[in-house]
């Protein structure tokens, strides 16, 4: 299949669009071949009943109809959280979005196994929860099988269009090799010098809100800001004005405080199982704060460049998906759409900024909180003459805590994937069910949703010993502190899950991985970092947010100036 076909919409993402622009989700039954409902559309609703009656019986016969369904389909039988952890109506996903962070999934793991079923919302299919490596790992690789369940993306799309991210199948392979040159290890380590000056840009700040005594600095802000600056500049070739910073992050902490109100947890769950909802008048169902924002940037970005040759010639992200316009020789189908585009520059602006933000929160304060490691981290930087791509990337104490910040805190909690067809997918380790039958491989059917959380994966104790979930980054250099690769997550980096695996791998991990050291590393040379008495927890909105004492986007920690050597 052509990526035009599923241009031309013979195949498409599970959420299609339309002539008329308007978005239509086909029914699990059509894009997956297992038995679903399919919805009357708003306007025959309108045209039979009153609305509330119609929506009154539609909602009844769901319910009624997802009720059997659940009560026949027990997947394997596999274990589940007991009857007191699972509500009627919200299944188990009501305890996950009250825990911190993915906790909760590793609680379950430790006494239900790697393998184990959830009670999904509104009576949908149980999901099958994955902490299994081989399992993970069959899942990623094959990720034109095992596509981004449509629950889940719907979320990207609300946040980010139809970019990359979104795209499936053809499209998707387009997408992915036009960006590809961007991140090659070669052009990421062109792109040394644009982060140094950002990151450079951000400690001379810092040095001005404080002195050889601590004060305490909100560090969330001012990271996510150096993390914006970078992307802008290489990604873009744009430095982001103060103003449009502000309206990013303004934006961002609506969408934040938003996930994580009770209408924010609703929302997605109600939008996958009823996709017309979205059209009722109810802030809720509406793209997030963020979309209108990244996308009227991302056209200024775009209005600005595109047709300029003399500036559009390197491998940024920017300059590739202006001249791939040009480079398809003028067949339209060929092309991205100026939609594609403009979700794709929007998207990037996001997910190159935030998640590598929220890595370095995470790490700042597993060092504050562990002050012998930031001193001994500290002591590393300060022994090479001067800092510079080469020493950033051999330092290995740096490498050890880069490694052990990104295991215990992978930025976000979990993705979902549905299968298209029947399957058997193997397991590393042998899981007991409901019956105390052994379970050594999963046979599946089509339609059934998986749902991989990377923390438990990265802090299995069968895999990582019984410490897993404490911040050693000494275990990554004392010989045998790490098992051999075969035993660790599959992954692009590491052996830790956190930037996924497979075709669907985070194509900007070598960036992230870059610029999370270089951001340390300066750091380290002139500040030192300690708790205050704030609570900080981490919650999901939708990535791993850090709330202090409650308030979102928000991670103080005391700073003060460590005296030059
Ligand atoms: C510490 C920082 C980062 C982490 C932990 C991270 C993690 C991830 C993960 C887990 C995925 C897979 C999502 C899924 O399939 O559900 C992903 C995908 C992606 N990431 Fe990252 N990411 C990071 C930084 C970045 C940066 C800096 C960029 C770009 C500049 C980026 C761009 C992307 C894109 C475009 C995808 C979609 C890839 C595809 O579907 O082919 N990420 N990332």
């Amino acid at each position: 299949m052509t990526r035009n076909e599923f241009k031309l919409g013979r195949v498409q993402s599970p959420l299609d669009e339309n002539e008329s622009g308007t978005v239509t989700v086909p029914s699990l039954s059509e894009r997956f071949g297992s038995t679903s409902i399919s919805l009357p559309s708003l306007s025959m609703i309108n045209n039979s009943y009153s609305f509330p009656f119609s929506v009154f019986i539609l909602g009844t016969s769901y319910f009624f109809w997802r009720y059997i369904q659940h009560k026949r389909s027990a997947p394997h039988k596999l274990l589940m959280p007991t009857s007191k952890q699972t509500s009627w109506i919200w299944g188990n996903e009501l305890k996950i979005f009250q825990r911190e962070a993915s906790e909760i999934y590793v609680e379950w793991a430790a006494s239900l196994g790697l393998v184990y079923r959830i009670k999904a919302a509104l009576f949908q299919s149980d999901i099958i929860i994955v902490g299994d490596n081989s399992a993970a790992q069959h899942i990623f690789q094959n990720s034109y099988t095992y596509v981004k369940a449509p629950a889940f993306l719907r979320l990207v799309e609300r946040l980010a269009g139809k970019c990359l991210a979104w795209a499936e199948g053809e499209d998707h392979k387009y997408q992915r090799r036009l960006l590809a040159p961007a991140f090659t290890s070669g052009a990421v380590e062109a792109m040394t010098d644009d982060i140094f000056s950002c990151v450079e840009k951000m400690s001379q700040n810092l040095r001005t809100l404080t002195g050889p005594d601590a004060n305490v600095v909100d560090m969330a802000p001012v990271i996510s800001t150096c993390a914006l600056d970078i992307i802008g500049r290489v990604g873009f070739g744009h430095d982001f004005e103060s103003t449009e910073v502000k309206a990013i992050r303004s934006a961002w902490h609506q969408h934040v405080v938003m996930s994580r109100t009770f209408a924010g947890f609703m929302a997605p769950i109600l939008i996958s199982v009823f996709p017309w909802i979205t059209k009722l008048p109810l802030p809720v169902f509406r793209d997030s704060a963020v979309r209108p924002i990244t996308y009227k940037l991302a056209g200024r970005l775009l209005s600005e460049n595109s047709g300029n040759t003399n500036v559009l010639h390197g491998n940024d992200i920017l300059s590739i998906l202006v001249n791939s316009r040009s480079d398809s020789k003028g067949d339209l189908e060929a092309q991205l759409t100026t939609t594609e585009l403009l979700d794709n520059i929007a998207f990037f602006m996001m997910a190159g900024h935030e998640t590598t933000a929220v890595a370095v929160d995470s790490l700042l304060l597993e060092l504050a909180q562990n002050p012998t490691i930031q001193r001994k981290l500290r002591h590393e930087i300060r022994t090479v003459a001067s800092l510079d791509y080469h020493n950033i990337v051999t330092l290995e104490y740096l490498d050890a805590v880069t490694k052990e910040g990104l295991r215990l805190h992978p930025v976000t909690a979990a993705t979902e994937r549905i299968a298209l067809q029947d399957d058997v997918i193997p397991l590393k380790q042998a899981i007991l069910n409901e019956n105390g039958k052994t379970v050594s491989s999963l046979v599946i059917k089509a339609g059934q949703v998986f749902r991989i959380p990377w923390t438990v994966l990265n802090v299995n104790e069968q895999v990582w010993g019984s410490n897993a979930s404490q911040f050693i980054p000494e275990r990554w250099i004392q010989p045998g502190g790490v098992p051999s690769a075969d035993k660790l997550p599959h992954g692009p980096w590491g052996g830790v899950s956190s930037f996924c695996d497979g075709p669907r791998t985070c194509i900007g991990y070598r960036l992230a991985v870059l610029e999370i050291k270089i951001i340390l590393a300066v750091l380290m040379l002139s500040f030192e970092f300690e708790c205050t008495e704030a609570k900080i927890v981490q919650y999901l909105a939708p990535t791993l947010q850090p709330f202090a004492d409650g308030k979102p986007v928000s991670m103080p920690l005391k700073v003060s100036l460590v005296p030059d050597l």
